[in-house]
């Protein structure tokens, strides 16, 4: 039995009702934040989640905290598979919220970027799997936070990468490794120093992304058929393997924890890094870059 939740009025007052929904009842049970949409698939009971916040899916605070708080209850709820994609065709998320880096306050910094490890670190540890259905352009933190999925289908004519470098910024050490686990040591370099964001061909030849699809719609069921396809795996065997890939990188991510946030709050709380900031709003709001 799955339980759902019923609000409607009884001589004028709200009363909310709880329902049991019998398993083999095929409907779609929401539970949407504010910035990112939830439904799961009863039938499947896989989950498909949407960022949903205009007008670029920025990662502000709120969205970070959302994300890791409907995550933890899609654990609970023991789902077998979580698809992570955007409402809006045409950009996965823009990454940061170039707004949360435009502040000397090192507290505020702090926060900001505890709670994007944080983030991070929960999607990349999930026991969950992970489709990122990337339907749109995805530079920096969306190259970042889709690189955390077990598996990542693209559709074409977008980009994707860490193009840090290139707006006179420093990408972070764990995104740098995470993306030369999946490209190659070399080709990391290369894409790094250059701040370079890949084309949906270049990145699924890189190996950045796992394949090409030709539209979201098209992207959804492919990432439905990848979740199938592990139907007949022993789910603690996958899982504590899983586990056991991934746990040297999140040794040394959290072993460097302090060092990596205050150098963040160091770089980007600078005054000139504040400036080189403030140039690059400008550029976007006046698409110059
Ligand atoms: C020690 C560790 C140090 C770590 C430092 C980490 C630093 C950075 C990591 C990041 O994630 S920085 C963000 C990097 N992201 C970008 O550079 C993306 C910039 N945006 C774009 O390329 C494009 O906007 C887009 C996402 C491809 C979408 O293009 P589109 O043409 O559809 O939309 P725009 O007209 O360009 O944008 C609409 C609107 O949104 C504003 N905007 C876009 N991106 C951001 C953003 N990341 N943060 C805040 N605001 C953003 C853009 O200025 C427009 O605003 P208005 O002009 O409409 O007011």
């Amino acid at each position: 039995m799955f339980k759902g939740i019923c609000r409607e009025t009884h001589n004028g007052n709200m009363v909310t009702k709880i329902l049991k929904i019998p398993k083999f009842f095929t409907c779609i049970r929401n539970f949407s934040s504010e910035n990112v949409l939830v439904e799961v698939n009863n039938k499947t009971n896989t989950a498909i989640l949407r960022l949903s916040r205009p007008p670029v899916n920025g990662l502000n605070l709120e969205v970070l905290n959302e994300f890791e708080s409907l995550l933890s209850q899609l654990e609970q709820q023991k789902v077998n598979g979580v698809i992570i994609t955007s409402n809006k065709e045409g950009i996965l998320t823009g990454g940061i919220d170039i707004a949360e880096l435009q502040t000397i306050d090192q507290r505020r910094l702090k926060k900001y970027w505890t709670t994007f490890r944080d983030t991070f670190l929960k999607l990349y540890n999930t026991p969950l799997l992970t489709v990122a259905v990337i339907n749109g352009h995805s530079p920096a933190g969306g190259c970042l936070f889709s690189t955390a999925c077990d598996y990542r289908v693209m559709t074409r004519n977008y980009n994707i990468g860490g193009n840090e470098t290139q707006l006179g910024l420093v990408a972070p050490i764990w995104f740098m490794d995470r993306v030369a686990d999946l490209i190659g040591h070399r080709q990391a370099e290369l894409a790094f120093t250059q701040g370079k964001l890949f084309s949906t061909d270049e990145a699924h030849k890189l190996g950045l992304i796992d394949e090409i699809v030709e539209n979201t719609a098209e992207g959804l069921s492919k990432a439905q058929i990848i979740i199938n396809s592990f139907a007949n795996v022993p789910k603690k065997a996958r899982e504590i393997s899983k586990r056991f890939t991934r746990q040297q990188f999140l040794d040394k991510m959290i072993r460097d924890t302090d060092d990596d946030i205050r150098h963040f709050v160091n770089h980007i709380g600078s005054n000139e890094t504040q400036k080189i900031i403030e140039q690059y709003m400008q550029k976007l709001k006046s698409k110059r870059f």
